[in-house]
């Protein structure tokens, strides 16, 4: 599943810049661009480093402004003839800059998903992923930040809906959001000057826990796996509802819905979010997988076969928890 053509937007630094190398790992040429160009320059030069000068390009691009953005994107087709992967990742939190805040994390997401299921539905070899970054705020209110996270709630209605056109099955078109909790970068320094209630997003982050960053167990590598579901053999998806969520929050530990570790079948009694209390991303060294989860019917149970295939059990908690959110009964995760 290498060797494909990636956008990455705003990856001079953070998320995106992690994305970039999760690309230029599997053996993808990745072009990215961020408005901070000084930062950009020094990213690339660092990555052209690692991944050799041909496979990693940065340029210049505020995609805040629609014809620096259409540019940006007609001069990576130019360069490579094709774009594959479309990562929509630049974004900024900053409530008193709301309209601001808008205009990058979701009018520019809805840009640049246009931009890249134009040109994927035209190309001769046809297909393409679309990754949207949203943010754990795109699936429930946060209090200190409401046009942030009425953005990223926006980004998940848009890719929702896109995922459900038969247009964009026919053309072999994924769209797909990401939904981080907490990690650290950049966009959470210096946070009292851009929310409501500085007191309440310290608590809440507190009670979360950020993802240090770079993290092994990090956004990394669920962007990874979602990247990879370009590959239908790695993760099968319902074929109409082509999307997935995933996130970075640890919803549960495993032996927290299997006790004794031993039954690999366990009911989770899914009406108490006990997620919601828990501490965050300690659980990595529980390398059990998520097998199969299917719904029985009834309002509050999951059925969640556990097998020991090495996929952490953070991923597992995380899709159970979206699915149940998003009551997205018709979803199987298969293991290969
Ligand atoms: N760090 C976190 O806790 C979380 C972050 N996210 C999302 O992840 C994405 C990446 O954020 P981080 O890496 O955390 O933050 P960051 O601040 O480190 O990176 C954001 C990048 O986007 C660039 N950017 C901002 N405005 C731009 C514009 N108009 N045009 C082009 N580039 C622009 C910035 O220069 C920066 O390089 C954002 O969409 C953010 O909302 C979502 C959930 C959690
Ligand atoms: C402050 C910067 C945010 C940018 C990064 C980001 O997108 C991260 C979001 C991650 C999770 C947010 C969760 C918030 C949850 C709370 O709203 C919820 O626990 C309720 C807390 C009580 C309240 O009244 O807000």
């Amino acid at each position: 599943m290498s060797g494909k053509v990636a956008v990455v937007t705003g990856a001079a630094r953070g998320l995106g810049r992690a994305f970039t190398e999760a690309l230029l790992k599997r053996g993808d040429k990745v072009c990215f661009c961020d408005v901070d160009v000084q930062q950009g320059k020094q990213t690339e030069n660092e990555l052209k480093k690692n991944f050799g000068d041909d496979n990693v390009q940065f340029l210049p691009c505020d995609v805040q402004k629609d014809e620096e953005f259409k540019d940006f994107f007609n001069r990576v087709i130019q360069k490579y003839n094709t774009v594959d992967i479309m990562v929509n990742n630049a974004g900024i939190m900053n409530e008193n800059q709301w309209r601001t805040t808008i205009d990058i994390n979701l009018t520019a997401v809805i840009h640049g998903s246009l931009l890249a299921m134009n040109h994927m539905k035209n190309k001769s070899t046809g297909g393409g992923l679309i990754v949207n970054v949203s943010s754990l705020a795109g699936v429930m209110p946060v209090s200190f930040c409401p046009a942030y996270t009425a953005s990223k709630h926006g980004v998940i209605a848009f890719s929702r809906s896109w995922a459900l056109q038969p247009e964009l099955k026919r053309n072999r078109i994924r769209i797909t959001c990401l939904c981080p909790s907490f990690a650290d970068t950049d966009i959470i320094k210096g946070t009292d000057d851009r929310v409501h209630g500085p007191e309440l997003a310290r608590m809440v982050m507190k009670q979360y826990g950020l993802m240090v960053f770079p993290y092994p167990n990090d956004q990394t590598l669920y962007f990874e796996i979602v990247v990879s579901t370009l590959n239908p053999y790695y993760v099968a998806f319902d074929s109409e509802n082509s999307h997935l969520y995933w996130t970075g929050r640890t919803l549960g530990k495993i032996n927290r819905c299997n006790p004794n570790g031993s039954d690999p079948t366990t009911i989770v009694d899914v009406s108490i979010p006990v997620a919601l209390t828990l501490d965050t991303h300690n659980s990595t060294q529980n390398s059990i997988a998520l097998h199969k989860v299917t719904f029985d019917g009834k309002a509050n149970q999951v059925v969640v076969n556990l097998t020991a295939w090495p996929i952490d059990i953070e991923i597992g908690m995380s899709v159970i928890y979206m699915l149940i959110k998003l009551k997205y009964y018709r979803y199987h995760i298969m293991s290969v």
